[in-house]
Order: C-alpha cells, then sequence, then structure tokens
C-alpha cells in the first residue's frame, strides 16, 4: 500500500521468471507423487485459543506451487511491506489516502485487546450495549409498535455494505434464528422490491431499519420514504414513526432530517469501510435474528482471525498465503476470475458478499501514487453453493480453456442431520471429488481403456480432463457464529494483503460515482423528449423509446 508498483519489486521479477520457466513443469499429479507428505506441508488450520471448535482448516496443496515458488510469494509480501501497512491499519493510520480515513474495521470486533488512537473508537463499547438494550426489547416483545402489540417483523433497507453483510449473515446464521421474527431486506430502487416486501408487513408489527453510511444514498432513501409513507398511511400520526423506525448511519443531521430520532439511530463513524461495516451497527438487523450474544460470538470469531492475521508471521499466516496464492494465479497465470463454492446452503450468499468484499476494493488501476497499473489488480469474484454450481458451471470449470482458481469451502458437520446426515456426506463426498477430479483430471489412457478398442476418437478426446486445475479447500467443523466471523475477517485480510502488494487503496470506491451522476442528470431529462440534450446516440435513442412507450 506504499503505492509503489507491484511489478518494481525484485521478487516480482522473480515470480516472471520462474513462471517462464518453470510453469509447464508444474504438474500437480506429479508434485504429489514427488511428495506424500504434500498435504501436511501445504496445509494450515487456524483455531481460536478460547475455543477448540473455532477452528478453520486451509488446504493449499493443489495450488501450482513449489515451497521455492511459495517462499518467493512470501518474499513478495514482505517487500510491498505488508507486515507493516496491517500495523498501521491497526493502530489507525489514516491508510485509506483519497478520503483521508483510518480503516479500522477491526475496532468494532477488538474486546479492548489492540490500541487504538482515532476519534470514535471509544465509543464502539456504547453502541454495541445500544445494539444490546434494542434487541432484547425487540425480540422479548417488551418494545411494542403504536397500537401496543409487539415487532414480529424487520425490514432492513440499505444497499451495498448496507445489505450484503446483514443478507450474508442472516442466510449463514439461519440455525440461530429467531424464527417467529420475520426479517426481509430491501435494497434495489426497483420499487417492486419494496411493494413485494410490503405486502406481507403489517404496520403495526414492523420495524423498518433504514441502513446508511452517509444517509444520502438514492436508492436507500428512495425505499425509505416510501416505507414511510405505506406506514403513515395506516398509522395516520407522525409520532408514531419512533416506534417503528430506526437509523443506522454516521449522519445524524440527515437521519433527524428525515424524521428519526437522534434516540432511534445507532451510530458508526467514517473509519467503517461499507463493505467492511456489518460488525458496526449496520449489524442491528442480524442481532436483532440471532440474538446479541451470537452476534457478538460472530464479533469475536473475526477478533480471533484478526489476531492471526497481526500475530502469525507471514509463512503460517492464512490470509496472507490466500492472497499471495491468488496473485500468482492473477498476474503470472493471467487467471481473470476467483470462484467462491461453498459447499453449505446456509453460504449461498457467500460469493454474492465477497463481490463486493473483493472487487469495490481491489478493482483499482491506479496505485496509491496515482501511477497506472501495468499488471493486473482484483480478480472477478463469482460462485454458488455447491453443489447446484456442478449442474451449472463445473463444465467449463473442468474442461474450458480458462484458469478459474477456486476455493471449495465445507462444514464437516450439518446443522441438519436428516437421514443420519444421509445429505450431508453425499454432500461432502462432492465436495471431495471436485477438486481432485480439477486437479488429477483424467488422462486419454484411462478413457480408452474405460471405453474400448471401438471407441470414436472425438468421442475419447471429449472425455479427457486435462486437470492441473488449482483449489484451495476451506473446512471446519461446523458453521457456527464465531467460525463464521473468523472465515469473514480470513477474506478480509486476503483482499488487504492483496491490495498492498498491487499497491492500491482497497478502501475507497471511485469508481461507483460517474454512473450515479450521470444517472441523475438523465432522471431531470425523463419527462419530455425536448429536454434529451448532451447524449450520444445510443443513450438518447434509448431514452427516446422509453418515452414513446412508458404508460404513466
Ligand atoms: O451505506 P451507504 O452510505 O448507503 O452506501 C451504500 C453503498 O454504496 C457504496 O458507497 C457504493 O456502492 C458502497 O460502498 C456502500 O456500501
Amino acid at each position: 500500500m506504499s503505492g509503489k508498483l507491484a511489478s518494481s519489486y525484485s521478487a516480482w521479477q522473480k515470480l516472471q521468471q520462474i513462471y517462464d520457466t518453470e510453469h509447464s513443469k508444474l504438474v500437480l499429479k506429479d508434485l504429489f507423487a514427488q511428495d506424500p507428505q504434500r498435504f501436511s506441508k501445504f496445509s494450515k488450520s487456524y483455531t481460536a485459543p478460547s475455543n477448540p471448535d473455532t477452528t478453520i482448516l486451509v488446504d493449499y496443496s493443489k495450488n501450482l506451487v513449489t515451497e521455492p515458488i511459495l517462499d518467493t510469494l512470501l518474499s513478495l509480501a514482505r517487500e510491498a511491506g505488508v507486515e507493516h501497512w496491517r500495523d498501521e491499519m491497526f493502530s489507525g493510520k489514516h491508510i485509506n489516502n483519497s478520503e483521508d480515513r483510518a480503516v479500522l474495521h477491526v475496532a468494532l470486533r477488538n474486546f479492548d485487546d489492540f490500541k487504538i488512537q482515532e476519534e470514535g473508537v471509544n465509543e464502539v463499547d456504547g453502541v454495541l450495549a445500544h445494539i444490546k438494550e434494542f434487541t432484547e426489547a425487540v425480540r422479548s416483545g417488551a418494545w411494542k409498535g403504536y397500537t401496543g402489540k409487539a415487532i414480529d417483523t424487520i425490514v432492513n433497507i440499505g444497499i451495498g455494505g448496507s445489505d450484503l453483510g446483514p443478507v450474508m449473515v442472516t442466510e449463514a446464521l439461519k440455525p440461530y434464528a429467531k424464527r417467529d421474527l420475520k426479517a426481509h431486506f430491501v435494497s434495489n430502487i426497483d420499487g417492486t422490491h419494496i411493494a413485494e416486501t410490503l405486502r406481507e408487513c403489517n404496520p403495526e408489527t414492523t420495524l423498518f431499519i433504514i441502513a446508511s453510511k452517509t444517509f444520502t444514498t438514492q436508492e436507500t432513501i428512495t425505499n425509505a420514504e416510501s416505507a414511510k409513507a405505506w406506514f403513515l398511511k395506516t398509522a395516520k400520526d407522525q409520532a408514531h414513526v419512533a416506534k417503528h423506525f430506526v437509523a443506522l448511519s454516521t449522519n445524524t443531521k440527515a437521519v433527524t432530517a428525515f424524521g428519526i430520532s437522534e434516540s432511534n439511530m445507532f451510530q458508526f463513524w467514517d473509519w467503517v469501510g461499507g463493505r467492511y461495516s456489518l460488525w458496526s451497527a449496520i449489524g442491528l438487523s442480524i442481532a436483532l435474528v440471532i440474538g446479541y450474544e451470537n452476534f457478538e460470538a460472530l464479533l469475536k470469531g473475526a477478533h480471533g482471525m484478526d489476531k492471526h492475521f497481526k500475530e502469525t508471521p507471514l509463512e503460517n499466516n492464512l490470509p496472507v498465503l490466500l492472497a499471495v496464492l491468488g496473485v500468482w494465479y492473477n498476474d503470472f497465470y493471467g487467471a481473470q476470475t476467483h470462484a467462491l463454492l461453498p459447499y453449505d446452503q446456509y453460504l449461498h450468499k457467500f460469493a454474492d458478499y465477497f463481490q463486493q468484499g473483493d472487487m469495490e476494493s481491489n478493482g483499482k488501476s491506479v496505485t496509491k501514487l496515482g501511477e497506472k497499473v501495468s499488471y493486473q489488480t482484483g480478480p472477478i469474484i463469482w460462485g454458488a453453493s455447491g453443489t447446484n454450481g456442478q449442474h451449472s458451471f463445473y463444465q467449463l470449470v473442468h474442461q474450458g480453456t480458462k484458469i478459474i482458481p477456486a476455493d471449495f469451502i465445507a462444514p464437516a458437520t450439518t446443522h441438519n442431520p436428516i437421514e443420519h446426515s444421509k445429505h450431508h456426506r453425499i454432500l461432502l463426498s462432492n465436495y471431495f471429488a471436485q477438486p481432485e477430479a480439477l486437479a488429477f483430471g483424467k488422462t486419454e489412457e484411462a478413457v480408452r481403456k474405460e471405453l474400448g478398442p471401438n471407441a470414436q476418437e472425438e468421442v475419447v478426446k471429449s472425455k479427457v480432463f486435462d486437470g492441473n486445475r488449482p483449489t484451495n479447500s476451506i473446512m471446519f467443523p461446523l458453521l457456527t457464529p464465531e467460525v463464521l466471523g473468523a472465515l469473514i475477517a480470513l477474506y478480509e485480510h486476503k483482499i488487504f494483503t492483496q491490495g498492498v502488494i498491487w499497491g492500491i487503496n482497497s478502501f475507497d470506491q471511485m469508481g461507483v460515482e460517474l454512473g450515479k451522476v450521470l444517472a441523475k442528470n438523465i432522471l431531470a431529462q425523463l419527462e419530455k423528449p425536448d429536454d434529451v440534450v448532451g447524449h450520444d446516440s445510443s443513450t438518447t435513442g434509448l431514452i427516446h423509446q422509453y418515452q414513446k412507450w412508458r404508460k404513466e
């Protein structure tokens, strides 16, 4: 994060040389045959000091690396100053240089451990206490709506980081959910999203949580205004808003202007990035759904991983290992994407969540010093839960022309052991089989043997799997709040480490601004054809066609 070009490091140049001279010799089948200890050498686990059940095993043996290559990748991390910039982040230095901000999501789950100097850090405990008190009041039924009924439905209105984290975590931790409290998440400006949600709500028993760091985001404020109008249609009196609307934000002025009193506001601070905010007040909907104790366990899980990242030598540091392996494929093998493949239905939103987490963080093409990079930065993140993905896109992953590094993620034990865990055993057999097939493939010889001497040549060729496709396998005993916290933090720090190596600022998001500005201009022009000026012929033509077709 010094802003130096990654390609200027000597380790980078060495890696390029290694790639040029050795990559054709890096064959997983051979690497495993040559070293029976490969799994034990290239797998590591993290265990929370206070809880042996919070363990995450990362097996990275099915990667196209040898020990010297991994050493060189770690030298790259060292040369880029990963340890230095990590310590700067944890101490509250303003490493988000374009916005002159500290990056302190680690302070939200710190439990008085790291000493951090930054305005607002000493207010974290107070906000957690507010979340606890409010959560308990709503869940116990003590918090009443305007007609004296308890709350049975919550609607989180937010977008991006103010939506994706709460959505992903409440899905992931459903086994811990209060089942009689329905939770909805409205994000899209498309009126369909709020309209369909409101159809399932009763104004007397619904609590709206308006989640927006800035409290200026067009989608969120428009949805929130529509929700308020819907509520007041029945409740009539503006005074009732206090029982049904709360805000999660850094912007007190805008919150009170919207009509939510400061006492119903849960504060956070500008050093919490949107995509790193589920640990802050933005996590209120999570705490409401799973209870405060479980929310705290999530934070503790992340804190444990923070300590691991901060205190473990790079050789054994899981986020760093995942990061440098990612750099190897992204920058030397030319991989364009990275797939996240959880074999756990509860994690079905995991890839969606890290699309923002990774792509909004590392989708940059200038360094912190403003220099255009001459190498690839953040990969395209995508994925789906297993085994659904197998019946959809795995064909391309196995036999397509692209290299697609992937993380396979699974719990050893399921929360739903129906049929004596038969489903889970089948699920896990796939979880183990897919990386094996990707790594070792199927030779032409094996196909011929299977099909016999009369097989058609093109059929033989179509059944060959080249293999040698890299994967990580990540496994843990059970998906608990603490394990999930650690898992999310693992990926957060991986993203951080890669950003440091690439010399970019992982904590701003300038690239989302231009579209917003253009949309504002177009919105003002949508009424009359004569107003549509200043665009290319395609945009003008499309708007004119819309004006002809629109009914209302
Ligand atoms: O919480 P806010 O301020 O409404 O912002 C929502 C999202 O919009 C962005 O600023 C841009 O998409 C994200 O970084 C953020 O998570």
